[in-house]
């Protein structure tokens, strides 16, 4: 009798263990449906309320998250992806590989003029590597053999101790001017340090270069760029700088996630997707920067046409200096780009004011404080691309924004300018096409995985107290 009292309560606590598992096992079932649907595609409030977004609707607004016109410019997000895909991609991938664009003249071993140099480099991919012999133009080689060391012509990127004869930039390139750029800190007529690179055997990626220094550096650029209170309302003046130099260093992040150091001890290199989402995709500003950005430098290009056209291509090879010439006549006047976005942003619309020539000239010197801070990059890849693209910037601030007309600012375009400005537009491009091909997918997905655990999580701490009661 007692045994059978004892297995009846047995029995019962048995089948009532049974009935608390089946209800949790139901709850977990549920909670991980529930998460799944939540990531997938209609939002179901935990109150129950439904999202009116469907599973369509809600990919179709994230395809257009970027749409319409792109803020302080006059081309649409639509346009200047497809000219950027059909046009301008193709053509400045071509163009700078053309010997003339290229080699880039830069001062690479500069003090620091505001704190000691503390570079940060973990990787021999930071620094810059010379180019080889038989990479450098003819025509820079000509004046070493009148006098000059027959060791000498080569890039010595990464050496102090060699320069290169001023006289080889007006030989090699006949008709540009040498003059300084107001926008920036460098003196651009100061041949003494300058070295040149090979930009092609220096491709702006992943260096290892991170921590406090890098960190010093954005901090100061951006403190320049934004002097007035961020909380105020800004004029487009006053954005104009900040959002220049968010839209750069969006670019500088794509191309540091596209080319990565996946795994240093096999030397394997990939994307890294999720550096890319994390640093510019999450940030909508961030990727809205570096379209401004990216018309902007456009704007400056198209409105040197008639000079970029006229200029000499002139490296003493007959053929290259034909192809650059006729690719680059090809980008200017190409008419789907004349026809979809002949103004891409409006310069006339800037200074205008009472406050304009004021506004302007504190402008002015915080680029200059801008550029000089290039000197304090603590990676001499970094470096170069860091100053080669600030020249860009300030190449296009000058064309865009210089009170001498039109004639003189192009008369007095350097060289050196042009490479950096087309250099500058190439890497702006690649990042354009990079966020238009993958960033709405990336998005998607990286959303879809950090969206399911909190969730999930925020489930569980409803249920669980009465699933475990249940338990109990
Ligand atoms: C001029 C320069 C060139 C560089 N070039 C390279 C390179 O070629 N290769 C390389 O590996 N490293 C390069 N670096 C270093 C790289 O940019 C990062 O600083 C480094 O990878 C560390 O990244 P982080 O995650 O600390 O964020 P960082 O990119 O250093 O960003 C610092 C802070 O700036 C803000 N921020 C970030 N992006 C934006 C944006 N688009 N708009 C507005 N605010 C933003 C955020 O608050 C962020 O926390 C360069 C640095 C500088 C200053």
């Amino acid at each position: 009798m007692a045994e059978s009292v004892m297995d009846n309560k047995k029995s019962v606590s048995e089948g009532g263990n049974r009935r608390r598992w089946a209800v949790f096992f139901a709850m977990t079932v549920l909670i991980i449906a529930l998460s799944a649907a939540s990531t997938a595609a209609p939002k179901i409030s935990l109150f129950g309320k439904f999202n009116t977004l469907c599973s369509c609707s809600q990919q179709q607004w994230r395809a257009q998250k970027y749409t319409g016109i792109v803020e302080d410019c006059c081309c649409n997000y639509e346009t200047a992806n497809l000219l950027n895909e059909e046009v301008l991609y193709p053509s400045l991938q071509e163009l700078v590989k053309t010997p003339f664009f290229r080699y880039f003249k830069v001062k690479l071993w500069c003090d620091c003029p505001f704190w000691p140099d503390d570079g940060m480099c973990k990787l021999r991919d930071c620094s810059v590597c010379e180019c080889p012999d038989n990479e450098f133009p003819e025509l820079f080689k000509r004046p070493f053999r009148r006098g000059l060391p027959s060791d000498a012509p080569k890039c010595q990127e990464g050496k102090p101790e060699a320069t290169v004869d001023r006289t080889l930039d007006h030989r090699a390139f006949r008709g540009w001017k040498v003059t300084d750029n107001p926008w920036t800190n460098d003196d651009e007529t100061d041949n003494a340090e300058m070295t040149y690179v090979n930009l092609q055997l220096n491709p702006e990626r992943y260096t290892g270069y991170t921590g406090p220094s890098a960190r010093r550096i954005w901090d100061a650029v951006y403190s320049e760029s934004l002097s007035t209170d961020p909380s105020e309302e800004l004029c487009q003046e006053e954005r104009l700088l900040y959002k220049l130099i968010s839209g750069l260093h969006s670019s500088i992040s794509i191309h540091i996630a596209a080319d990565y150091l996946l795994n240093e001890d096999t030397n394997s290199w990939g994307e890294n997707l999720t550096l890319m989402y994390d640093r510019v995709l999450r940030y909508p500003e961030r990727v809205g920067n570096l379209y401004f950005t990216y018309l902007f430098v456009l704007r400056a290009v198209t409105k040197t046409a008639r000079y970029l056209e006229q200029a000499e291509y002139d490296i003493g090879n007959p053929t290259e200096d034909l192809k650059a010439h006729s690719l680059i006549k090809q980008l200017l006047y190409n008419p789907k780009l004349q026809a979809a976005c002949p103004l891409p942003f409006d310069e006339a619309k800037l200074w205008k004011g009472q406050r304009g020539p004021e506004l302007k000239q504190k402008t002015q010197e915080q680029f200059r404080n801008i550029s000089a801070l290039m000197d304090c990059v603590g990676c001499e890849k970094c470096r170069l691309w860091g100053k080669l693209q600030v020249l860009g910037l300030g190449t296009a601030l000058k064309i865009l924004f210089s009170d001498n007309g039109e004639d003189k600012i192009f008369r007095t375009l350097q060289r050196n300018e042009a490479i950096a400005l087309i250099n500058l537009l190439n890497r702006l491009s690649e990042s354009v096409k990079f966020v238009h091909e993958k960033g709405a997918a990336l998005e998607r997905t990286m959303e879809q995985q950090s969206g399911f655990f909190p969730i999930a999580n925020v489930l569980l701490a409803k249920v669980w107290p009465f699933s475990s009661s249940l338990l109990r």
